[in-house]
């Protein structure tokens, strides 16, 4: 384990820097610490400021290093990500930019110290990307600009990214820009938006005639500026998934995780999806109240209760290639650990060409050995990532590239009460406890909207955008796309 450790000065104060091999301690630096939040007033008498340790008393962790380096001014300069509560988890972060001057005696001793810090930082991941940065200047009900120039761009700059940034101009500009991207003049296409750019950069990725190839060497960098970010919540956690400085860390120190898309198809058309396809009463839940977008939330909330006190149920018919169907033993065989590996081999098989679906095209009948259920059901929904949306922890079991779906399902007949109870526990994903919820891993499906009630309008969502009520089929792909990640998996769910 390196150990070093340099004298700087921070005006006429004395500050002694050390490097463990795993993080750099900074005694001395008093001024650095993160000042508390304005004063509190309580009855007109002003409160003492609360107490904020300093973090810089705490070693800083290598992930939350992003630069360390000294220059010809004999200033050593030190950018860091440092967490603001750092024995919590999921702690917001703050960036640091801290600059020491240095004795120019000890210049080559600070010239190996940075050095020695920077191979440790970036042991095994690039320094200094080249982003193609997308932003949906309307993302997130228009903030995603703010968000980047505020709070993404500083943090990339701190980490001598190069970046190349473009607004996207209007809908499917995504897909284009895929599609013609140079994929040797970036190493990561870095989205600023919603679940919705991303999907569009990936079938544009996949619409290319290199697309394997293209999809894996251009890894997605995923910055929350939507609504919605079900893919970085399911990286990262409910908070720093909604976090834009720790996602932008995870762009800057993440490698590439293989991850799992779903090809799908209906009618003439063909597309990939990396969330959900969804039938029955949470599509009406959301696609139904799309007029009501004024009130938030709240609208898919009073969607679902009007469905469920309404007794909604749908028809379908549909057939599984199921894989498990045991809630139990699909609970004992989720891993507390996972095996980054796994995912390494997958990224590192770079064959070009287009993703060809093995399974028979609509037209032809059900495979042999599929499961059909021809059946009235109130909800089904699939997902290939575990949270749908903050508070919505609907498919715990989710793995990023087992090459699987998790399909939840609630048959007609259920209770008011059972059905309310499932609603009220999706926070915690513990309703997939509950007795009406069946649960399966599935390889493809093909499922086909009956409309048996003609004043019933069906509503399929895939990937939360409208999906005309006809036949269509799934298969995943496993390890299809790329998905810059800093721990190689979405974030454990224990339930
Ligand atoms: N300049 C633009 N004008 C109009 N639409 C755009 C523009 N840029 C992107 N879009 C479209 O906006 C849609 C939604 O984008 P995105 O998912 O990024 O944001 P969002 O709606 O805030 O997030 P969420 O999907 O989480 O609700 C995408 O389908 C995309 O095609």
């Amino acid at each position: 384990m390196v150990v070093a450790s340099l004298s700087a000065k921070k005006g006429h104060q004395a500050v002694q820097l050390t490097y463990d091999g795993e993080g750099l301690r900074i005694e001395g630096d008093v001024t650095a610490a993160k000042r508390p939040k304005a004063p509190r007033t309580c009855f007109c008498i002003p409160l003492p400021p609360p107490k904020v340790s300093n973090p810089l008393l705490l070693p800083i962790q290598n992930i939350n290093l992003l630069n360390v380096e000294y220059g010809s001014t004999n200033m050593l300069r030190i950018s860091a990500l440092i967490p603001d509560k750092p024995a919590e988890d999921e702690s917001p972060v703050t960036l640091y930019n801290l600059v020491y001057s240095i004795d120019p005696q000890d210049a080559e001793k600070a010239t190996k110290f940075s050095s020695d810090i920077m191979s440790q930082v970036y042991k095994d991941v690039q320094q200094g990307k080249r982003l193609k940065v997308l932003i949906n200047p309307f993302g997130g009900q228009g903030k995603a600009k703010h968000i980047f120039e505020t709070q993404v761009k500083p943090v990339f700059e701190a980490a001598k990214c190069a970046m190349d940034v473009q607004f996207t101009e209007r809908q499917g500009h995504g897909i284009d820009i895929a599609k013609e991207i140079d994929i040797n003049a970036f190493d990561s296409i870095v989205t600023v938006s919603g679940d919705g750019v991303i999907h569009e950069v990936i079938n544009g990725f996949l619409q290319r005639p290199d697309a394997r190839e293209a999809i894996r060497k251009l890894p997605l960098g995923v910055i929350p500026g939507g609504t919605g970010n079900a893919l970085s919540i399911s990286m990262l956690g409910e908070k720093s998934g909604f976090d834009p400085q720790y996602t932008a860390l995870q762009v800057i120190k993440g490698k590439p995780m293989a991850f799992d898309l779903c090809s799908v198809t209906y009618d003439d058309k063909r597309y990939f999806s990396f969330l959900s396809q969804n039938y029955g009463i949470t599509a009406y839940a959301d696609l139904a109240t799309e007029h009501m977008r004024w009130m938030g939330d709240t609208r898919t909330i009073i969607g679902l209760l009007q469905q469920i006190f309404g007794g909604k149920s749908y028809s379908m018919e549909a057939a599984f290639d199921i894989v498990k169907s045991d809630k139990t033993s699909i609970a004992e065989d989720y891993p507390v650990e996972y095996d980054r590996s796994d995912q390494q081999t997958a990224i590192d098989d770079s064959r070009g060409g287009q993703v060809v679906d093995s399974i028979p095209p609509l037209s032809e009948p059900v495979p042999k050995g599929w499961t059909v259920v021809n059946d009235d059901i109130c909800v089904f929904l699939t997902s290939k990532v575990p949270w749908l949306a903050r508070g919505m922890l609907t498919h715990p079991y989710c793995m990023p590239n087992d090459g699987l779906i998790d399909l939840m399902l609630i048959k007609k007949g259920a209770s008011i009460g059972d059905k309310l109870s499932v609603f009220d526990t999706v926070d915690k994903g513990t309703h997939v406890k509950s007795k009406i919820v069946d649960y399966y891993k599935v390889k493809a499906f093909r499922l086909t909207p009956v409309t048996k009630d003609p004043k019933q309008k069906n509503y399929v969502a895939i990937d939360g955008e409208h999906a005309p009520p006809k036949p269509f089929q799934v298969e995943v792909h496993r390890s299809l796309g790329a998905v810059l990640s800093l721990d190689g998996r979405y974030r454990s769910t224990t339930i």
